[in-house]
């Protein structure tokens, strides 16, 4: 049924109006049903609670006043703040362990813009050392891994990953943000999914061709699948621990999965996520799981069968499409183009309320569709909050 409500595409229904600055107005609306603003019922909801951050009474399908907001990347480079912490602390590994720094930096985009979600600051390779794999970021370059794996032998000498050993400030920071945060945004965790952290450790870093972890998949299969089985069940330990320290939702990328093609997603992504989600909800059956791969288009319907809440729509899908493929059960987020901030003021306007417009109003997290692009301007990233957060359904 949503997507009746979607196939009125590029009409603005849901219309900007100015920032609400009381979180409590969301808990005093009694309607039960929800409507689209041609006049479908598309679903009976129950009405948030009014201590729950927006974003998880989204998720659950909650009646909502406007879709929450945040930005992947919100904590980073564009913004001047932290260009200044760089200077200070030139090592990515410094500003992502240092309990301190992380908590600084995690709230930067915070106290500026209110997002409904506040994002550990962190890497999904920071697991890494704790699993006998050293790296480190390099400005310019990216991330290094400085032995790859390419062998059963080096396969063998990857450690599980015990979080309470080797990130224990993960989980302190976690816990002082969510006492910064209140319960005015969900604090969110974050994690690599397996397939995503192999090809870092394969490669030896960010890859074009993912030539070397093909190479492994498609000659030593059994070295690779030995692999992402480890990444496995230290990163469904990993999420484990985010949420007992304080995420209230966590993230699980899958960044270059999409460099699979459906048939192979179907052998080294698709049943390790599957047994990172059965895992978390054995033991943390309420909280909410939200997978993200970019170029996802091409395997939308095989993400959602993963059983995570939220899928997240990188930009190169049409939003009312994307829905209608992931079916009513599963949340939405992301879809705008991260080059959107780019434009002008009236476009980013437009294109929140395009995407808003055709996500419906229910089940929807307003984001991009990959993280924010150094030097996009800060202003715009203002106004893109600003305007999100004036919607009303
Ligand atoms: C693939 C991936 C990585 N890291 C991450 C992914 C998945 C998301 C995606 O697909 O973009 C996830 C990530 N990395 C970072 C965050 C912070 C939280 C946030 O604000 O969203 C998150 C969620 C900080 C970071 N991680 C990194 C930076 C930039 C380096 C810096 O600020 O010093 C930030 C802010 C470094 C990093 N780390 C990685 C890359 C490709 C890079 C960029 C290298 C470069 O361009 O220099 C690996």
């Amino acid at each position: 049924m949503a997507s009746m409500c979607s196939s009125v595409s590029n009409s603005s229904r849901f219309l900007a109006s100015k920032p609400s600055s009381s979180s409590s107005c969301r808990s005093k609306s009694k309607l039960s049903t929800i409507r689209c603003a041609i006049g479908e019922i598309i679903s009976e909801a129950k009405v948030s609670s009014s201590t729950e951050p927006l974003l998880l009474s989204a998720v659950k399908g909650e009646k909502v006043e406007r879709p929450p907001v945040w930005l992947m990347r919100q904590a980073g480079r564009y913004m001047k703040s932290y260009q200044l912490i760089c200077e200070k602390y030139p090592s990515f590994r410094e500003r992502s362990e240092n309990v301190d720094l992380v908590v600084e930096i995690s709230l930067q985009p915070w106290k500026v813009f209110k997002p409904d979600g506040v994002i550990l600051f962190s890497d999904i390779l920071t697991p890494l050392p704790g699993m006998n794999i050293p790296f480190d970021i390099v400005k310019g370059k990216g991330p290094i891994i400085y032995d790859p794996l390419r062998t059963a032998e080096d396969v063998s000498k990857v450690r599980e990953f015990v979080p309470e050993e080797f990130v224990p400030y993960v989980g302190e920071a976690l816990t002082t943000l969510r006492a910064e945060v209140k319960n005015e945004a969900a604090v969110l965790g974050f994690v690599g999914a397996p397939f995503t952290l192999a090809s870092y450790v394969v490669e030896g870093g960010s890859s074009k061709h993912f030539s070397k972890i093909k190479r492994m998949a498609f000659s030593q299969p059994e070295v690779l699948h030995a692999l992402l089985q480890k990444f496995t069940t230290s990163m469904a330990q990993y999420i484990k621990y985010q949420a007992d320290h304080g995420a209230q939702a966590v993230q699980i990328f899958d960044s270059w999965a999409t460099e699979l093609s459906p048939a192979d997603f179907e052998e080294f992504s698709l049943p390790y996520l599957k047994q990172i989600v059965d895992s978390v909800k054995s033991t943390h059956p309420n909280l909410p799981l939200i997978l993200y791969a970019s170029g996802s288009g091409g395997l939308l319907e095989r993400l959602s069968l993963t059983g995570v809440d939220v899928v997240s729509l990188d930009w190169t899908v049409d939003m009312a499409e994307g829905r209608r493929r992931l079916g009513a059960d599963v949340a939405v987020q992301g879809n705008v183009d991260p080059g959107v901030l780019f434009g002008s003021k009236d476009f980013i306007t437009k294109r929140i309320n395009d995407t808003v417009n055709k996500a419906g109003n229910h089940k929807h997290i307003l984001n991009l569709g990959h993280g924010i692009v150094v030097g996009t301007p800060e202003e715009n990233v203002a106004h893109f909050f600003e305007v999100a957060k004036g919607i009303r359904y």
